[in-house]
């Protein structure tokens, strides 16, 4: 049985561009996220990749990415379950803010503890730790086990949910997901063992 999970972060979205904090706010994809998200697509009918049910994100960077992909893949209308639990980490107080100026208001360690350590939240907002204590519990009740059923899942969502994801299924420790950034519209493809561990992983970045 094959036991395909694929994990896909949404492409380039326009407060990427602008380099904002963006958090739980909806931005749309821009024209490079567009065309990550159709070339993530390319790259999985390449290795001749089909799916039986997506999960993505209520965010429609995450949204319009897999809808992206699936056209691609000849695969319009699939199966989709949209839930917040996939949701980006919630940045709080730093929302719609610039990353730049964030860094000139609190300092360049402060700015980076706070997006990438492990269990220091910004202020108001879910820490990595936390993003894990509702993307996980979703993960193994609803995605796991349809993986290890021999559905052929995907799941399109985002840096942070995902890294969540990331770090549980490859056992990486606190240290080593603060080192572990997902590109935009680069699927991971992930081949797992019958009681949910990682048989195979494979980046497909250029
Ligand atoms: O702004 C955000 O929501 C995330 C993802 O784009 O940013 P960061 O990489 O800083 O965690």
């Amino acid at each position: 049985m094959e036991r395909l999970l694929v994990l896909v972060r949404h492409g380039q979205s326009e407060w990427n561009l602008k380099n904002l904090f963006t958090g739980w706010k909806d931005p749309d994809l821009t024209e490079l996220g567009v065309e990550e998200a159709v070339a993530a697509g390319k790259k999985l009918k390449e290795l001749k990749l089909t799916f039986d049910i997506a999960f993505t994100s209520v965010l429609k960077r995450a949204q319009h990415t897999l809808d992206l992909i699936l056209t691609e893949l000849g695969q319009e209308g699939l199966e989709t379950i949209r839930d917040q639990a996939l949701n980006e980490r919630d940045y709080g107080d730093l929302t719609g803010m610039n990353k730049d100026e964030a860094r000139e208001k609190f300092g360049e360690e402060q700015v980076h503890i706070w997006r990438r350590s492990f269990d220091v939240p910004p202020p108001g907002g879910e820490s990595l730790k936390m993003t894990a204590e509702r993307t996980l519990p979703y993960y193994r009740k609803e995605i796991l086990p349809r993986v290890l059923a021999g559905e052929r899942v995907i799941v399109a969502a985002h840096g942070n949910s995902l890294r969540s994801l990331v770090m549980d299924l490859e056992g990486l420790s606190p240290e080593q997901i603060l080192k572990r950034e997902l590109a935009t519209g680069v699927p991971i493809v992930y081949r797992l063992t019958e009681d949910g561990g990682v048989e195979s992983v494979q980046d497909l970045a250029d």
